[in-house]
């Protein structure tokens, strides 16, 4: 399958517009459509369902980004909104058009894949040319837009390199510039940097997040790396198994996961049972964990606590008081493990009562705790949420 499919689908309500800004080059890009999938299932063979009731609403001009482990459906559900991929059952709409059954090459849709998908002994030119000349554009038209395009992705002096005489990068900025120039509704992106090394990839993600806020175009994205999701996306949607667990904003989906398979995927180690519960006084609730008593504000009702790293603090104390220390509320006694120093912060692993929590503390200056440093980890009440186990 090649890296660019043909657009010749249009929504009804489509309009044209211009991208350009004062100093870019001019490229033109249709107005941004929105997507709707309804109650997707999907099943290959006698295998679990891939799919299993999908319902998702993404907006136009929005970074959607699917998220989730490796096999819990993200290329599959890509591979649908692009028509590559029949549905056993449910809906796809694009820009308000039912695209359910609508071939590939009849969609408004382009897809960049990881391995880039492009013609290594062809010319940059010619790899930009493909996509038009198969809908059939003129000449004359095809060379100004194809030189319009390299442009507007700065690699204007390169366009008669072969593409195997380019570095990662520029191959990747090729690709995605080959399924742009075909002005597409939506760009699908199945994990397109995760062959770049890790300094290329940073400065991609930012060039295409760049790009993509220029053109105001509908970007669904498809990694399982929750930073760069995190980096990239005006909203995330978390995949486990063929089913979303949680659709929200970066922010949202990192600091109020909905569940322990969210938290845990977003990087979260500070879960913890919550064994008792106290609610009769008013103000707060007593929650009995492995840590200790600790006391929260509206934590919610969940069965599992979850401490982030970066909302608790470490207070050193000197080892003499240790012993006959009375506890302050919501100040646990422990014993630093490990530091990692990452000169704006330091990660810390602090023993607590027998089990390990991690603590990340900005580097304002002071003095940082040591290894078998005796401290306290001080959790503010506003700080513990609650997850569904
Ligand atoms: N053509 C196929 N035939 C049979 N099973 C398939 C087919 N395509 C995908 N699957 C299965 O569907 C599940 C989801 O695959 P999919 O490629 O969508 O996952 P993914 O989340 O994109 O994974 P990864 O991050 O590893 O690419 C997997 O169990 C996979 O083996």
């Amino acid at each position: 399958m090649s890296a660019v499919d043909s657009n010749e689908g249009m929504a009804p309500e489509r309009d044209t517009r211009e991208s350009s800004e004062a100093g870019q080059p001019r490229f033109q890009c249709r107005a941004a459509s929105s997507i709707q999938l309804k109650g997707l299932h999907k099943r290959f063979g006698n295998e679990v369902a891939t799919l299993d009731g999908v319902d998702l609403a993404i907006q136009p001009g929005e970074f959607f980004t699917l998220l989730g482990p490796s096999g819990c459906g993200k290329t599959t559900l890509l591979r649908i909104l692009a028509g590559l991929e029949a549905l056993d059952e449910g809906q796809v709409v694009i820009g308000g058009r039912d695209v359910t059954d609508v071939p590939p090459h009849q969609r408004s849709v382009n897809t960049v894949f990881q391995s880039y998908a492009l013609f290594p002994h062809l010319s940059v030119r010619d790899n930009l040319a493909f996509g038009l000349r198969m809908q059939g554009m003129p000449s004359g038209e095809r060379e100004a837009k194809v030189a319009e395009m390299a442009e507007f992705i700065k690699l204007g002096s390169l366009v008669d390199r072969r593409v195997d005489q380019l570095s990662g990068g520029q191959r990747q900025r090729i690709a995605l510039a080959r399924a742009l120039v075909c002005e597409p509704d939506v760009l699908l992106l199945d994990e397109p940097l995760s062959a770049l090394d890790a300094g290329l990839r940073s400065q991609i993600q930012i060039e295409l997040l760049r790009l993509q806020k220029r053109l105001g175009m509908t970007f669904v994205f498809v990694t399982h790396d929750q930073q760069e999701a995190m980096v990239m996306s005006d909203r995330i949607a978390v995949l486990d198994s063929g089913s979303i667990q949680q659709v929200g904003t970066p922010r949202e989906i990192y600091e109020c996961p909905v569940n322990a398979f969210v938290a845990r995927f977003m990087g979260h180690a500070n879960l913890f049972e919550i064994t008792a519960r106290d609610d009769s006084r008013d103000d707060a609730v007593r929650l009995t964990t492995p840590l200790g008593m600790l006391t929260a504000q509206a934590p919610g009702s969940g069965g599992l606590l979850l401490l982030r790293p970066e909302t608790l603090d470490l207070r050193r104390r000197p080892a003499s008081e240790f012993e006959r220390y009375d506890v302050l509320e919501n100040h646990l006694p422990g014993r630093v493990q490990e530091r990692l120093y990452r000169g704006s912060h330091a990660e810390y692993r602090v023993e607590v009562a027998g089990v390990t929590l991690q603590v990340v503390v900005n580097n304002r200056g002071g003095q940082l705790p040591d290894v078998g440093d005796h401290v306290d980890v001080v959790v503010a009440a506003q700080d513990l949420i609650t997850l569904e186990a």
